[in-house]
């Protein structure tokens, strides 16, 4: 079924054959994509649309607030629909790309729910793609196995792995190598639709069932999308409303101000929000990208701590308490040192990060890496004890969150160092990530497409802004381009000449320079990423 150039129920595979393809994308996994596709493919492309206009209006001046007509859904009682038993606890989620050692590992580790990533952590690149949903297929059924190739270490499932939750990609995002009508098809329709195909109903007969997180919202229209694709999957397959289960991030601006209604949108499947801090704090930035009152400063100054980062949290853990559904924590973005002095800081902040969640009533927060899982779940037991959440920690009491709590400008001083350290950063992980490496450690800290878009958002907007750093040097794109070459020339020697001229830094370099001296900020560095990291594999690309 799966040959390239093939067409079935309308939809083209356009990407070459991958192993496992033909069990993938079979025939009426192809059916169910195609259908959703028809069905929802327009509207994406309105919702896209929307998020333009709305981007243009506070360009000119608007500033995102709470929407005067739903002002009743916010005001209303109504609860979410619930919460399945083996999602109650999820006091510690690891998360991870849907490599096949890293989903055991990950299903292994000592955590509640294993979230596998299509997203900011993965460079979809075709076989990544398909191998992941091979990958997730074989988990589902207990029959994951891996021998790694160099070292022949062996890796299986143990018996009572993680709970695992599929997290889709953005609605920005088509995948290129499946076409219908001659048009890519909506990447997060091709996530959902393979996952939920081969899924759902081995994971309902085990006692769970088909869960997904869904990244980088910005309104509740999107929301009442998703709710529309779900019911249309959960009725084509006889299931009851409901069965499908989601958590929503919220890691955009508007999306802050629509939670309540996102939630009700999705009230059926609903069963928690996520503070995706690292997309939010981007998405600050590129929403209010024309007002120069709101310029951020260092990206290591923009801690969870900050005013406006603090009432968001504490304003997700009201919403959603309110109405029953579980508030997620996010990613403190470090990873275990090998050094044990480096090691020792490294669980004192992630301790003192998971204690602010905790403290404020996060149910979960997340982590990166398996060495982490001990010391985050040491944090919320202290909190949750033998509670499965902290669904009883209500906020009522709390002074009424407002939008100027929400915008408020983050203090904190730009440096040369930091500029220095963003641009090593994002040339690092350009590189990575048009080499099909989508989540790497750079610096003790992981960095994945979220944290890259900061580093090279804020330096689009220092420019932008003609920002001052700490040492007097204004901020243009000359001295963008001075310190770009340095700093290449830092990464060369760090990375060693070998590894430095084998790779993609180059190009890499040029993706970097042409989104920060840009005239308008790029929506997304994946979108032209995803040119690069495709050219090669895409069928209409090959000769
Ligand atoms: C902003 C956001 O969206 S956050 C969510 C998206 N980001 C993520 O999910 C980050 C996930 N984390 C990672 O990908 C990795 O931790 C990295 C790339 C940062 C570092 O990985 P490595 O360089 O392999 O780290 P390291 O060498 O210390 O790993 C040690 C072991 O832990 C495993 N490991 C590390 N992180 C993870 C993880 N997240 N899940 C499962 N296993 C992991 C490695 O596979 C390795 O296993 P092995 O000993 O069997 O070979
Ligand atoms: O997806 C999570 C984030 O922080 O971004
Ligand atoms: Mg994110």
């Amino acid at each position: 079924m799966a040959e390239s150039g093939a067409q079935h129920h309308g939809i083209r595979i356009l990407g070459p054959e991958q192993p496992g393809s033909e069990r993938i994308l079979c025939s009426d996994a192809l059916l169910l994509l195609a259908e959703l596709t028809r069905r929802f493919r327009a509207r994406r492309n309105e919702l896209m649309t929307l998020r333009a206009q709305r981007q243009l209006k506070i360009d000119a001046g608007a500033m995102p607030g709470f929407l005067p007509e739903t002002a009743d859904i916010r005001k209303k009682e109504w609860q979410i629909l619930g919460i399945p038993s083996d999602l109650q606890d999820r006091r510690v989620e690891i998360t991870g790309p849907v490599e096949r050692k890293m989903v055991i590992n990950a299903l292994n580790a000592d955590v509640k729910v294993f979230m596998a990533d299509f997203e900011d952590s993965l460079a979809p690149a075709w076989d990544k793609v398909v191998q992941g949903q091979v990958n997730l297929a074989d988990a589902v059924r207990g029959e994951i196995d891996f021998v790694h190739p160099d070292s022949g270490k062996a890796y299986t499932l143990r018996e009572d792995p993680a709970v695992l939750i599929c997290r889709v990609r953005g609605l920005h995002l088509d995948e290129s190598h499946l076409e219908l009508d001659g048009e890519p098809i909506p990447g997060a329709l091709v996530d959902f639709a393979l996952y939920f195909f081969h899924n759902h109903e081995a994971l309902l007969a085990k006692g769970s069932g088909p869960y997904f997180y869904i990244p980088k919202l910005q309104s509740h229209l999107e929301a009442r999308w998703w709710a529309e694709v779900f019911a249309f999957a959960e009725e084509r397959y006889a299931l009851q409303p409901g069965t499908i289960k989601v958590t929503c991030l919220i890691e955009t601006l508007p999306a802050v101000f629509e939670m309540d209604e996102i939630l009700y949108e999705l009230r059926n499947n609903i069963v928690g929000l996520n503070c995706g801090r690292w997309d939010y704090i981007f998405s600050y930035i590129k929403t209010l990208r024309n007002h120069p009152d709101r310029v951020l400063p260092d990206r290591q100054a923009v801690t969870m701590d900050k005013p406006f980062l603090n009432a968001y949290s504490r304003l997700l853990i009201k919403t959603c308490h309110k109405r029953g559904a579980l508030a997620m924590g996010g990613m403190a973005a470090f990873i275990p040192a090998k050094d044990p002095e480096q090691q020792a800081l490294v669980l004192q902040k992630v301790t003192k990060d998971k204690e602010l969640e905790a403290h404020n009533g996060h149910d979960g927060t997340w982590i990166a890496h398996p060495g982490l899982a001990e010391t985050a779940m040491a944090v919320m037991d202290r909190y949750l004890g033998d509670r499965p959440n902290q669904l009883h920690v209500t906020r009522e009491e709390d002074p009424p969150i407002t939008a100027e709590e929400l915008l408020e400008p983050c203090e904190g001083q730009a440096t040369e160092a930091g500029m220095r350290a963003n641009i090593r950063i994002a040339v690092q992980y350009m590189e990575a990530w048009i080499s099909g490496n989508g989540c790497v450690p750079i610096y003790g800290l992981m960095e994945d497409a979220a944290t890259a878009e900061i580093s090279r958002a804020s330096i689009w907007q220092w420019i932008r802004h003609g920002t001052v750093l700490d040492n007097g040097k204004l901020v243009t794109k000359a001295l963008f381009e001075q310190m770009l070459t340095e700093e290449l020339a830092v990464v060369r020697g760090e990375v060693g000449a070998q590894r430095y001229d084998q790779g993609r830094f180059d190009e890499a370099a040029n993706l970097f320079r042409s989104l920060t001296c840009a005239e308008q900020l790029t929506d997304f560095l994946t979108l032209p990423g995803y040119e690069i990291l495709t050219e090669s594999t895409r069928m209409d690309n090959r000769t």
